[in-house]
Protein backbone atom coordinates (compact mmCIF):
# COMPACT_ATOMS: atom_id res chain seq x y z
CA UNK A 1 0.00 0.00 0.00
CA UNK A 2 1.53 2.94 -0.97
CA UNK A 3 2.42 5.85 1.68
CA UNK A 4 0.29 8.69 2.75
CA UNK A 5 1.48 12.14 3.99
CA UNK A 6 -0.18 14.94 5.19
CA UNK A 7 0.90 18.78 5.70
CA UNK A 8 0.96 19.72 9.55
CA UNK A 9 -1.95 21.63 10.45
CA UNK A 10 -3.25 23.52 13.27
CA UNK A 11 -6.52 22.08 13.23
CA UNK A 12 -5.70 18.05 14.42
CA UNK A 13 -9.16 17.64 15.01
CA UNK A 14 -10.29 17.94 11.17
CA UNK A 15 -7.22 16.15 10.20
CA UNK A 16 -7.76 13.28 12.13
CA UNK A 17 -6.77 9.37 10.98
CA UNK A 18 -10.18 8.47 10.39
CA UNK A 19 -11.17 11.40 8.46
CA UNK A 20 -7.90 11.48 6.07
CA UNK A 21 -8.81 7.70 5.92
CA UNK A 22 -11.49 8.48 4.30
CA UNK A 23 -11.13 11.10 1.85
CA UNK A 24 -7.90 8.50 0.55
CA UNK A 25 -10.51 5.62 0.06
CA UNK A 26 -12.55 8.39 -1.70
CA UNK A 27 -9.81 9.29 -3.89
CA UNK A 28 -8.28 5.64 -4.29
CA UNK A 29 -11.74 4.61 -5.61
CA UNK A 30 -12.08 7.33 -8.52
CA UNK A 31 -9.08 9.47 -8.44
CA UNK A 32 -8.08 7.57 -11.87
CA UNK A 33 -11.39 8.27 -13.89
CA UNK A 34 -11.24 11.95 -12.56
CA UNK A 35 -7.77 12.17 -14.50
CA UNK A 36 -9.18 10.59 -17.54
CA UNK A 37 -11.75 12.68 -17.20
CA UNK A 38 -9.30 15.66 -17.00
CA UNK A 39 -7.72 14.35 -20.49
CA UNK A 40 -10.94 13.49 -22.16
CA UNK A 41 -11.75 17.42 -21.29
CA UNK A 42 -8.34 18.61 -22.67
CA UNK A 43 -8.78 16.21 -25.97
CA UNK A 44 -12.40 17.64 -26.25
CA UNK A 45 -11.26 21.26 -26.48
CA UNK A 46 -7.99 20.82 -28.93
CA UNK A 47 -9.07 18.07 -31.29
CA UNK A 48 -13.00 19.44 -31.82
CA UNK A 49 -13.63 20.06 -35.71
CA UNK A 50 -17.18 21.11 -35.53
CA UNK A 51 -19.26 23.31 -33.96
CA UNK A 52 -21.05 22.49 -30.20
CA UNK A 53 -23.94 20.37 -30.55
CA UNK A 54 -25.97 18.71 -28.40
CA UNK A 55 -25.45 14.97 -27.96
CA UNK A 56 -26.47 12.57 -30.64
CA UNK A 57 -25.38 9.80 -27.87
CA UNK A 58 -28.04 10.74 -25.50
CA UNK A 59 -30.87 11.68 -27.48
CA UNK A 60 -33.15 8.76 -25.83
CA UNK A 61 -32.31 10.66 -22.41
CA UNK A 62 -33.49 14.22 -23.90
CA UNK A 63 -36.70 12.59 -25.83
CA UNK A 64 -38.05 10.36 -22.41
CA UNK A 65 -40.21 12.35 -21.01
CA UNK A 66 -41.10 9.83 -18.19
CA UNK A 67 -38.13 10.48 -15.87
CA UNK A 68 -37.58 13.37 -13.51
CA UNK A 69 -35.25 14.01 -10.67
CA UNK A 70 -36.33 13.13 -7.17
CA UNK A 71 -38.50 15.34 -5.12
CA UNK A 72 -36.63 18.40 -2.91
CA UNK A 73 -35.29 17.94 0.27
CA UNK A 74 -38.12 19.76 2.68
CA UNK A 75 -35.23 22.40 3.70
CA UNK A 76 -34.35 22.96 0.15
CA UNK A 77 -37.79 23.35 -1.06
CA UNK A 78 -37.98 27.25 -0.40
CA UNK A 79 -34.67 28.71 -2.23
CA UNK A 80 -35.12 32.35 -3.22
CA UNK A 81 -32.54 33.63 -1.65
CA UNK A 82 -28.95 32.16 -1.34
CA UNK A 83 -26.02 34.08 0.30
CA UNK A 84 -22.47 32.73 -1.27
CA UNK A 85 -18.82 33.41 0.27
CA UNK A 86 -16.26 31.72 1.92
CA UNK A 87 -16.39 29.69 5.23
CA UNK A 88 -14.40 32.26 6.75
CA UNK A 89 -14.50 32.27 10.66
CA UNK A 90 -16.70 35.69 10.80
CA UNK A 91 -18.26 35.23 7.17
CA UNK A 92 -19.46 31.77 8.39
CA UNK A 93 -21.48 33.53 10.99
CA UNK A 94 -22.19 36.91 9.20
CA UNK A 95 -23.53 34.34 6.57
CA UNK A 96 -25.24 32.24 8.53
CA UNK A 97 -27.21 35.28 10.28
CA UNK A 98 -27.86 37.40 6.68
CA UNK A 99 -31.54 36.00 6.51
CA UNK A 100 -30.91 34.08 3.38
CA UNK A 101 -32.83 30.79 3.11
CA UNK A 102 -29.74 29.20 2.07
CA UNK A 103 -25.93 29.44 2.34
CA UNK A 104 -23.62 28.57 -0.34
CA UNK A 105 -20.17 28.11 1.92
CA UNK A 106 -17.36 28.36 -1.28
CA UNK A 107 -14.58 26.49 -1.77
CA UNK A 108 -13.98 27.22 -5.27
CA UNK A 109 -14.64 30.75 -6.98
CA UNK A 110 -14.07 32.72 -3.43
CA UNK A 111 -11.76 31.05 -1.75
CA UNK A 112 -7.74 31.18 -2.21
CA UNK A 113 -7.16 27.37 -1.36
CA UNK A 114 -4.51 28.26 1.01
CA UNK A 115 -3.91 24.92 3.09
CA UNK A 116 -4.98 27.06 5.82
CA UNK A 117 -7.77 28.41 4.19
CA UNK A 118 -9.48 24.63 3.41
CA UNK A 119 -8.62 23.71 6.58
CA UNK A 120 -9.87 25.62 9.01
CA UNK A 121 -12.91 26.30 6.32
CA UNK A 122 -14.02 22.94 7.39
CA UNK A 123 -13.62 23.41 11.28
CA UNK A 124 -16.14 26.78 10.99
CA UNK A 125 -18.52 24.38 8.85
CA UNK A 126 -18.48 22.04 11.96
CA UNK A 127 -18.29 24.38 14.59
CA UNK A 128 -21.37 25.84 13.41
CA UNK A 129 -23.45 22.73 14.05
CA UNK A 130 -22.16 21.99 17.06
CA UNK A 131 -23.36 25.74 17.95
CA UNK A 132 -19.66 26.49 18.96
CA UNK A 133 -19.03 29.12 16.53
CA UNK A 134 -18.09 32.48 18.01
CA UNK A 135 -15.62 35.12 16.68
CA UNK A 136 -13.68 37.86 18.20
CA UNK A 137 -12.27 40.74 16.08
CA UNK A 138 -9.56 42.63 16.48
CA UNK A 139 -11.70 45.66 17.21
CA UNK A 140 -13.33 43.79 20.27
CA UNK A 141 -16.94 43.17 18.53
CA UNK A 142 -18.68 39.51 19.05
CA UNK A 143 -20.17 37.40 16.76
CA UNK A 144 -22.05 34.39 17.43
CA UNK A 145 -24.52 32.77 15.45
CA UNK A 146 -28.58 32.72 15.77
CA UNK A 147 -30.87 30.22 16.13
CA UNK A 148 -33.20 30.22 12.86
CA UNK A 149 -30.06 29.43 10.48
CA UNK A 150 -30.15 29.03 6.78
CA UNK A 151 -29.77 25.35 5.10
CA UNK A 152 -25.92 25.02 4.16
CA UNK A 153 -25.06 23.65 0.63
CA UNK A 154 -21.12 23.43 0.26
CA UNK A 155 -19.05 23.71 -2.70
CA UNK A 156 -16.05 22.04 -2.86
CA UNK A 157 -13.18 23.19 -5.42
CA UNK A 158 -13.98 21.71 -8.91
CA UNK A 159 -12.62 18.53 -10.26
CA UNK A 160 -9.22 20.30 -12.09
CA UNK A 161 -7.65 21.39 -8.90
CA UNK A 162 -5.36 19.00 -6.58
CA UNK A 163 -4.71 19.16 -3.26
CA UNK A 164 -1.45 18.91 -2.79
CA UNK A 165 -1.25 18.67 1.34
CA UNK A 166 -2.49 15.49 1.37
CA UNK A 167 -0.78 12.85 -0.80
CA UNK A 168 -0.97 8.83 -1.90
CA UNK A 169 2.64 8.05 -2.54
CA UNK A 170 3.55 10.93 -3.51
CA UNK A 171 0.58 11.73 -5.84
CA UNK A 172 -1.04 14.84 -4.35
CA UNK A 173 -5.49 13.93 -4.18
CA UNK A 174 -8.58 15.93 -5.50
CA UNK A 175 -9.12 18.75 -4.20
CA UNK A 176 -12.76 18.30 -4.96
CA UNK A 177 -13.04 15.11 -3.03
CA UNK A 178 -11.23 16.57 0.11
CA UNK A 179 -13.20 19.09 0.66
CA UNK A 180 -16.45 16.67 0.07
CA UNK A 181 -14.62 14.40 1.83
CA UNK A 182 -13.88 15.89 4.85
CA UNK A 183 -17.15 18.25 5.28
CA UNK A 184 -19.49 14.47 4.45
CA UNK A 185 -16.88 12.61 7.38
CA UNK A 186 -17.54 15.49 9.63
CA UNK A 187 -20.61 17.03 9.14
CA UNK A 188 -22.68 14.71 7.18
CA UNK A 189 -24.54 12.81 10.32
CA UNK A 190 -24.91 16.04 11.97
CA UNK A 191 -26.95 17.72 9.35
CA UNK A 192 -29.05 14.18 8.88
CA UNK A 193 -29.57 14.72 12.55
CA UNK A 194 -30.64 18.24 12.71
CA UNK A 195 -33.29 17.35 9.71
CA UNK A 196 -31.05 18.86 6.75
CA UNK A 197 -28.69 16.66 5.15
CA UNK A 198 -25.40 17.08 3.30
CA UNK A 199 -25.98 19.29 0.46
CA UNK A 200 -23.37 20.72 -2.39
CA UNK A 201 -22.98 22.45 -5.20
CA UNK A 202 -21.15 21.02 -8.21
CA UNK A 203 -18.74 23.58 -9.81
CA UNK A 204 -17.36 24.02 -13.51
CA UNK A 205 -18.77 20.52 -14.75
CA UNK A 206 -18.00 19.89 -18.66
CA UNK A 207 -20.11 17.31 -19.49
CA UNK A 208 -22.34 14.64 -18.08
CA UNK A 209 -19.52 12.01 -17.80
CA UNK A 210 -18.27 14.32 -14.84
CA UNK A 211 -22.19 14.20 -13.46
CA UNK A 212 -21.48 10.69 -13.39
CA UNK A 213 -18.67 10.74 -11.09
CA UNK A 214 -19.79 12.38 -8.47
CA UNK A 215 -22.76 10.48 -8.48
CA UNK A 216 -21.02 7.49 -8.26
CA UNK A 217 -18.69 9.11 -5.23
CA UNK A 218 -22.39 10.09 -3.46
CA UNK A 219 -23.50 6.43 -3.35
CA UNK A 220 -19.60 4.80 -2.57
CA UNK A 221 -19.51 7.56 -0.18
CA UNK A 222 -23.15 6.86 1.38
CA UNK A 223 -22.26 3.05 1.87
CA UNK A 224 -19.10 3.66 3.46
CA UNK A 225 -20.46 5.92 6.25
CA UNK A 226 -23.66 3.95 6.96
CA UNK A 227 -25.79 7.26 5.35
CA UNK A 228 -28.85 6.53 3.67
CA UNK A 229 -28.56 6.27 0.03
CA UNK A 230 -30.55 9.32 -1.61
CA UNK A 231 -29.46 11.89 1.53
CA UNK A 232 -26.67 13.81 -0.17
CA UNK A 233 -28.18 16.37 -2.17
CA UNK A 234 -26.50 18.41 -4.94
CA UNK A 235 -26.84 21.73 -7.68
CA UNK A 236 -25.09 21.30 -10.16
CA UNK A 237 -23.82 25.02 -11.57
CA UNK A 238 -23.92 25.52 -15.46
CA UNK A 239 -20.97 27.63 -16.00
CA UNK A 240 -19.25 25.81 -18.94
CA UNK A 241 -20.51 25.86 -22.42
CA UNK A 242 -20.52 22.17 -22.92
CA UNK A 243 -22.24 21.69 -20.21
CA UNK A 244 -24.60 23.76 -21.44
CA UNK A 245 -25.41 21.09 -23.80
CA UNK A 246 -25.42 18.65 -21.39
CA UNK A 247 -28.28 19.74 -19.10
CA UNK A 248 -30.61 17.29 -19.39
CA UNK A 249 -28.06 14.08 -19.23
CA UNK A 250 -26.54 15.81 -16.01
CA UNK A 251 -30.02 16.27 -14.03
CA UNK A 252 -30.60 12.08 -15.09
CA UNK A 253 -26.83 11.19 -14.32
CA UNK A 254 -27.64 12.64 -10.48
CA UNK A 255 -31.22 12.13 -10.36
CA UNK A 256 -31.74 10.66 -6.80
CA UNK A 257 -28.84 13.33 -5.70
CA UNK A 258 -30.03 16.06 -7.65
CA UNK A 259 -30.70 19.67 -6.41
CA UNK A 260 -31.53 21.40 -9.39
CA UNK A 261 -29.17 23.13 -11.74
CA UNK A 262 -27.36 26.90 -11.05
CA UNK A 263 -26.91 29.77 -14.19
CA UNK A 264 -23.13 30.05 -13.51
CA UNK A 265 -22.91 33.37 -15.35
CA UNK A 266 -19.56 34.36 -14.40
CA UNK A 267 -17.57 30.73 -15.34
CA UNK A 268 -19.44 30.62 -17.63
CA UNK A 269 -18.49 33.97 -19.71
CA UNK A 270 -15.13 32.30 -19.13
CA UNK A 271 -15.87 29.15 -20.73
CA UNK A 272 -17.59 30.46 -23.93
CA UNK A 273 -14.08 32.82 -24.08
CA UNK A 274 -11.87 29.59 -23.79
CA UNK A 275 -13.58 26.98 -26.00
CA UNK A 276 -14.38 29.97 -28.91
CA UNK A 277 -11.03 31.69 -29.14
CA UNK A 278 -11.65 33.39 -31.87
CA UNK A 279 -14.77 34.51 -31.41
CA UNK A 280 -14.17 37.73 -30.22
CA UNK A 281 -16.46 38.77 -27.13
CA UNK A 282 -16.49 42.62 -26.56
CA UNK A 283 -15.96 44.30 -23.01
CA UNK A 284 -17.07 42.77 -19.90
CA UNK A 285 -19.64 46.02 -19.15
CA UNK A 286 -21.26 45.00 -22.51
CA UNK A 287 -22.11 41.67 -21.93
CA UNK A 288 -25.13 41.25 -19.79
CA UNK A 289 -27.76 38.71 -18.66
CA UNK A 290 -29.84 40.46 -21.74
CA UNK A 291 -27.30 39.51 -24.36
CA UNK A 292 -29.21 36.42 -26.60
CA UNK A 293 -26.69 33.86 -26.03
CA UNK A 294 -26.94 34.26 -22.46
CA UNK A 295 -30.50 34.39 -22.75
CA UNK A 296 -30.83 31.28 -24.67
CA UNK A 297 -28.67 29.59 -21.55
CA UNK A 298 -30.59 30.93 -19.17
CA UNK A 299 -33.82 30.01 -20.93
CA UNK A 300 -33.18 26.53 -21.56
CA UNK A 301 -31.86 25.87 -17.86
CA UNK A 302 -34.96 27.02 -16.71
CA UNK A 303 -37.05 24.94 -18.89
CA UNK A 304 -34.79 21.69 -18.39
CA UNK A 305 -34.97 22.05 -14.51
CA UNK A 306 -38.64 22.51 -14.19
CA UNK A 307 -39.61 20.16 -17.18
CA UNK A 308 -37.83 17.32 -14.70
CA UNK A 309 -39.42 18.61 -11.79
CA UNK A 310 -36.15 20.76 -10.23
CA UNK A 311 -35.19 24.09 -9.20
CA UNK A 312 -33.48 26.58 -11.61
CA UNK A 313 -31.10 28.89 -9.31
CA UNK A 314 -30.18 32.43 -10.80
CA UNK A 315 -26.70 33.77 -10.89
CA UNK A 316 -24.62 36.30 -9.03
CA UNK A 317 -25.57 40.09 -10.04
CA UNK A 318 -21.87 40.82 -9.04
CA UNK A 319 -22.12 44.57 -7.33
CA UNK A 320 -21.62 44.88 -3.90
CA UNK A 321 -23.29 47.75 -1.78
CA UNK A 322 -21.06 50.97 -1.46
CA UNK A 323 -21.31 53.06 2.10
CA UNK A 324 -21.73 55.91 -0.99
CA UNK A 325 -25.24 56.38 -0.25
CA UNK A 326 -25.80 56.62 -3.97
CA UNK A 327 -23.64 54.42 -5.24
CA UNK A 328 -25.40 52.00 -2.54
CA UNK A 329 -29.06 52.61 -3.91
CA UNK A 330 -27.85 52.42 -7.80
CA UNK A 331 -26.50 48.73 -6.66
CA UNK A 332 -29.63 47.86 -5.14
CA UNK A 333 -31.33 48.69 -7.95
CA UNK A 334 -29.07 46.58 -10.35
CA UNK A 335 -30.07 43.65 -8.18
CA UNK A 336 -33.32 43.85 -8.36
CA UNK A 337 -33.78 44.28 -12.11
CA UNK A 338 -31.35 41.22 -12.34
CA UNK A 339 -33.73 39.66 -9.78
CA UNK A 340 -36.78 40.71 -11.26
CA UNK A 341 -35.94 39.43 -14.59
CA UNK A 342 -34.96 35.81 -13.45
CA UNK A 343 -38.30 35.27 -11.57
CA UNK A 344 -39.98 36.02 -14.34
CA UNK A 345 -38.14 34.24 -16.54
CA UNK A 346 -38.92 31.27 -13.72
CA UNK A 347 -36.15 31.11 -11.47
CA UNK A 348 -36.64 29.78 -8.35
CA UNK A 349 -34.21 31.39 -6.26
CA UNK A 350 -30.98 33.11 -6.85
CA UNK A 351 -27.66 34.38 -5.60
CA UNK A 352 -26.51 37.35 -3.42
CA UNK A 353 -22.51 38.06 -2.61
CA UNK A 354 -23.42 40.05 0.20
CA UNK A 355 -25.66 40.12 3.70
CA UNK A 356 -26.85 43.62 2.54
CA UNK A 357 -28.47 42.32 -0.53
CA UNK A 358 -30.29 39.67 0.94
CA UNK A 359 -33.95 41.56 1.45
CA UNK A 360 -33.77 42.71 -1.84
CA UNK A 361 -33.82 39.64 -3.11
CA UNK A 362 -36.14 38.38 -0.72
CA UNK A 363 -38.67 41.02 -1.73
CA UNK A 364 -38.68 40.59 -5.75
CA UNK A 365 -39.39 36.62 -5.00
CA UNK A 366 -41.36 36.84 -2.33
CA UNK A 367 -43.51 39.66 -4.34
CA UNK A 368 -43.61 36.88 -7.30
CA UNK A 369 -43.69 33.51 -5.35
CA UNK A 370 -45.92 34.57 -2.36
CA UNK A 371 -46.36 31.72 -0.23
CA UNK A 372 -45.55 29.08 -2.64
CA UNK A 373 -42.02 27.61 -2.26
CA UNK A 374 -41.21 27.75 -5.91
CA UNK A 375 -42.14 27.43 -9.53
CA UNK A 376 -41.75 24.59 -10.87
CA UNK A 377 -44.95 24.38 -12.31
CA UNK A 378 -44.23 26.45 -14.82
CA UNK A 379 -42.73 24.16 -17.53
CA UNK A 380 -41.95 26.88 -19.95
CA UNK A 381 -43.08 24.78 -23.25
CA UNK A 382 -42.64 27.96 -24.71
CA UNK A 383 -38.99 27.96 -24.75
CA UNK A 384 -37.37 26.64 -27.57
CA UNK A 385 -33.52 27.11 -27.85
CA UNK A 386 -31.30 25.87 -30.30
CA UNK A 387 -27.34 25.22 -30.49
CA UNK A 388 -26.90 28.06 -32.67
CA UNK A 389 -28.79 30.34 -30.30
CA UNK A 390 -26.79 29.18 -27.74
CA UNK A 391 -23.44 30.04 -29.26
CA UNK A 392 -24.76 32.86 -31.65
CA UNK A 393 -22.41 35.62 -29.86
CA UNK A 394 -23.81 38.54 -32.36
CA UNK A 395 -20.89 40.48 -32.43
CA UNK A 396 -19.65 42.12 -35.03
CA UNK A 397 -16.36 44.25 -35.15
CA UNK A 398 -15.18 44.51 -31.78
CA UNK A 399 -12.87 47.10 -30.12
CA UNK A 400 -11.68 48.16 -27.18
CA UNK A 401 -11.55 50.95 -25.32
CA UNK A 402 -8.85 51.98 -23.17
CA UNK A 403 -10.58 52.04 -19.88
CA UNK A 404 -12.02 48.43 -20.59
CA UNK A 405 -8.26 46.86 -21.39
CA UNK A 406 -6.83 49.31 -18.26
CA UNK A 407 -10.14 48.05 -16.07
CA UNK A 408 -9.16 44.20 -17.11
CA UNK A 409 -5.65 44.31 -16.22
CA UNK A 410 -5.93 45.78 -13.07
CA UNK A 411 -9.32 43.46 -11.96
CA UNK A 412 -6.78 40.22 -12.93
CA UNK A 413 -3.60 42.15 -11.71
CA UNK A 414 -4.87 43.20 -7.99
CA UNK A 415 -7.25 39.97 -7.68
CA UNK A 416 -4.40 37.43 -8.08
CA UNK A 417 -1.82 39.53 -5.61
CA UNK A 418 -5.27 39.28 -3.08
CA UNK A 419 -5.55 35.69 -3.98
CA UNK A 420 -1.90 34.76 -2.92
CA UNK A 421 -2.45 36.16 -0.10
CA UNK A 422 -5.12 33.56 1.11
CA UNK A 423 -8.17 36.39 0.07
CA UNK A 424 -9.94 34.24 -2.82
CA UNK A 425 -13.12 37.51 -3.03
CA UNK A 426 -12.45 41.20 -2.97
CA UNK A 427 -14.42 43.97 -3.48
CA UNK A 428 -12.88 46.45 -6.03
CA UNK A 429 -14.46 49.81 -7.73
CA UNK A 430 -17.93 48.15 -6.10
CA UNK A 431 -18.20 44.79 -7.79
CA UNK A 432 -17.26 41.49 -6.64
CA UNK A 433 -14.39 40.15 -7.90
CA UNK A 434 -13.56 35.85 -7.96
CA UNK A 435 -12.20 33.25 -9.63
CA UNK A 436 -14.44 33.51 -12.12
CA UNK A 437 -14.47 37.36 -12.79
CA UNK A 438 -10.64 37.19 -12.84
CA UNK A 439 -10.66 34.44 -15.29
CA UNK A 440 -13.10 37.07 -17.42
CA UNK A 441 -10.50 39.64 -17.62
CA UNK A 442 -7.82 37.37 -17.68
CA UNK A 443 -8.98 35.46 -20.90
CA UNK A 444 -10.54 38.84 -22.21
CA UNK A 445 -7.03 40.05 -22.26
CA UNK A 446 -5.94 36.43 -24.28
CA UNK A 447 -8.35 37.12 -26.67
CA UNK A 448 -8.11 40.64 -27.15
CA UNK A 449 -3.90 39.86 -27.27
CA UNK A 450 -4.41 36.62 -29.56
CA UNK A 451 -6.57 38.39 -32.45
CA UNK A 452 -5.07 41.50 -32.64
CA UNK A 453 -8.55 43.24 -31.76
CA UNK A 454 -7.92 46.86 -32.70
CA UNK A 455 -8.74 49.54 -29.63
CA UNK A 456 -11.16 51.97 -30.04
CA UNK A 457 -8.01 54.31 -30.65
CA UNK A 458 -6.38 52.98 -33.43
CA UNK A 459 -3.80 50.44 -32.48
CA UNK A 460 -4.17 46.98 -31.79
CA UNK A 461 -4.15 45.00 -28.60
CA UNK A 462 -0.65 43.29 -28.23
CA UNK A 463 1.05 41.64 -25.59
CA UNK A 464 3.93 44.09 -25.36
CA UNK A 465 0.73 47.08 -24.67
CA UNK A 466 -0.51 44.83 -21.86
CA UNK A 467 3.02 43.83 -20.34
CA UNK A 468 3.29 47.86 -20.46
CA UNK A 469 -0.17 48.17 -18.52
CA UNK A 470 0.90 45.81 -15.84
CA UNK A 471 3.74 47.90 -14.85
CA UNK A 472 2.17 50.81 -15.10
CA UNK A 473 -0.58 49.79 -12.94
CA UNK A 474 2.39 48.17 -10.46
CA UNK A 475 4.36 51.95 -10.82
CA UNK A 476 1.19 53.79 -9.86
CA UNK A 477 0.39 51.33 -6.78
CA UNK A 478 4.41 51.43 -5.82
CA UNK A 479 4.46 55.42 -5.42
CA UNK A 480 1.39 55.69 -3.68
CA UNK A 481 2.90 53.67 -1.14
CA UNK A 482 0.16 51.36 -0.65
CA UNK A 483 2.28 48.55 -1.05
CA UNK A 484 4.08 46.94 2.21
CA UNK A 485 6.82 44.64 1.34
CA UNK A 486 4.18 41.61 1.85
CA UNK A 487 2.24 42.50 -0.51
CA UNK A 488 4.85 44.17 -3.43
CA UNK A 489 6.04 40.61 -3.48
CA UNK A 490 2.86 39.35 -4.21
CA UNK A 491 1.79 42.00 -6.97
CA UNK A 492 5.17 41.27 -8.40
CA UNK A 493 4.41 36.88 -8.38
CA UNK A 494 0.90 37.85 -9.84
CA UNK A 495 2.31 40.47 -12.65
CA UNK A 496 4.92 37.38 -13.03
CA UNK A 497 2.36 34.85 -13.99
CA UNK A 498 -0.23 37.22 -15.52
CA UNK A 499 2.56 37.96 -18.08
CA UNK A 500 3.46 33.97 -18.77
CA UNK A 501 -0.11 32.66 -18.87
CA UNK A 502 -0.98 36.19 -21.58
CA UNK A 503 1.89 34.98 -23.57
CA UNK A 504 0.67 31.53 -23.86
CA UNK A 505 -0.51 30.56 -27.85
CA UNK A 506 -3.36 28.58 -26.71
CA UNK A 507 -5.41 30.21 -23.85
CA UNK A 508 -4.30 28.46 -20.49
CA UNK A 509 -7.37 26.88 -18.98
CA UNK A 510 -7.12 27.75 -15.70
CA UNK A 511 -5.04 30.54 -13.47
CA UNK A 512 -5.67 29.21 -10.11
CA UNK A 513 -4.02 26.10 -11.18
CA UNK A 514 -0.58 27.51 -11.90
CA UNK A 515 -1.10 29.80 -8.89
CA UNK A 516 -1.56 27.32 -6.61
CA UNK A 517 0.74 25.07 -7.70
CA UNK A 518 3.63 27.86 -8.08
CA UNK A 519 2.57 29.62 -4.51
CA UNK A 520 0.18 28.29 -2.26
CA UNK A 521 2.63 24.40 -2.09
CA UNK A 522 5.68 25.91 -1.40
CA UNK A 523 7.18 24.91 1.88
CA UNK A 524 5.77 22.22 3.50
CA UNK A 525 6.67 19.43 4.55
CA UNK A 526 4.41 16.20 5.06
CA UNK A 527 4.65 13.82 7.09
CA UNK A 528 3.82 10.22 6.76
CA UNK A 529 -0.11 9.13 8.77
CA UNK A 530 -0.48 5.87 9.95
CA UNK A 531 -4.42 5.67 9.24
CA UNK A 532 -5.06 4.53 5.43
C1 LIG B 1 -18.98 33.98 -9.61
C2 LIG B 1 -19.32 33.33 -8.36
O1 LIG B 1 -18.96 32.23 -8.14
S1 LIG B 1 -20.18 34.18 -7.19
C3 LIG B 1 -19.94 33.22 -5.71
C4 LIG B 1 -18.57 33.28 -5.21
N1 LIG B 1 -18.23 34.60 -4.72
C5 LIG B 1 -18.61 34.99 -3.50
O2 LIG B 1 -19.21 34.22 -2.80
C6 LIG B 1 -18.24 36.36 -3.03
C7 LIG B 1 -18.93 36.64 -1.73
N2 LIG B 1 -18.72 37.99 -1.25
C8 LIG B 1 -17.65 38.37 -0.57
O3 LIG B 1 -16.73 37.60 -0.37
C9 LIG B 1 -17.65 39.77 -0.02
O4 LIG B 1 -18.92 40.34 -0.11
C10 LIG B 1 -16.67 40.74 -0.73
C11 LIG B 1 -15.25 40.21 -0.54
C12 LIG B 1 -16.98 40.88 -2.19
C13 LIG B 1 -16.79 42.10 -0.05
O5 LIG B 1 -16.56 41.92 1.33
P1 LIG B 1 -16.19 43.15 2.27
O6 LIG B 1 -15.11 43.95 1.61
O7 LIG B 1 -15.93 42.61 3.63
O8 LIG B 1 -17.54 43.98 2.23
P2 LIG B 1 -18.16 44.92 3.34
O9 LIG B 1 -17.11 45.68 4.06
O10 LIG B 1 -19.25 45.70 2.69
O11 LIG B 1 -18.81 43.88 4.34
C14 LIG B 1 -19.66 44.30 5.39
C15 LIG B 1 -19.87 43.12 6.31
O12 LIG B 1 -20.54 42.08 5.61
C16 LIG B 1 -19.80 40.87 5.68
N3 LIG B 1 -19.92 40.17 4.41
C17 LIG B 1 -19.75 40.67 3.16
N4 LIG B 1 -20.00 39.72 2.25
C18 LIG B 1 -20.33 38.60 2.93
C19 LIG B 1 -20.70 37.29 2.51
N5 LIG B 1 -20.79 36.97 1.24
N6 LIG B 1 -20.95 36.38 3.47
C20 LIG B 1 -20.88 36.71 4.79
N7 LIG B 1 -20.55 37.94 5.22
C21 LIG B 1 -20.28 38.88 4.31
C22 LIG B 1 -18.37 41.30 5.92
O13 LIG B 1 -17.64 40.25 6.54
C23 LIG B 1 -18.58 42.53 6.83
O14 LIG B 1 -18.83 42.03 8.13
P3 LIG B 1 -18.61 42.95 9.45
O15 LIG B 1 -19.45 44.19 9.30
O16 LIG B 1 -19.08 42.08 10.57
O17 LIG B 1 -17.15 43.28 9.52
O1 LIG C 1 -20.01 30.28 -9.80
C1 LIG C 1 -20.65 31.12 -10.36
C2 LIG C 1 -20.21 31.81 -11.53
O2 LIG C 1 -20.92 32.70 -12.00
O3 LIG C 1 -19.11 31.47 -11.99
MG1 LIG D 1 -18.20 29.75 -10.98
Amino acid sequence: METVTVAPSAYDDILTPEAIAFVVALDREFGARRVQLLERRRRRRTARTTELDFLESTRDIRTDDTWSVAPPADDLSDRRVEITGPPERKMTVNALNSGAKVWMADFEDATAPTWDNVVSGQRNLRDALDGTLDFTAPDGREYRIGTDLPTIMVRPRGWHLPECHVRIGGRAVSASLFDFGLYLFHCGRKQIDRGSGPYFYLPKLESHLEARLWNDVFVYAQNLLGIPRGTIRATVLIETITAAFEMEEILYELREHSAGLNAGRWDYLFSMIKNRPDVVLPERSQITMTAPFMRAYTELLVKTCHQRGAHAIGGMAAVVPSRDPVAAKRALNQVRQDKRREVGDGFDGSWVAHPGLVETCREVFDQWLGFEPHQIVRKRDDVRVTAKELLDIHTSAVTVSEVALRTNVSVALRYVAAWLGGRGAVALGGLMEDAATAEICRTQLWQWISTGTPTDYGVPVTAGLVVRMLREELDVLAETGALDEDSARRFGQARTLLTVLLSERTCPEFLTLPAYLRHLTAGATLQPVAAA
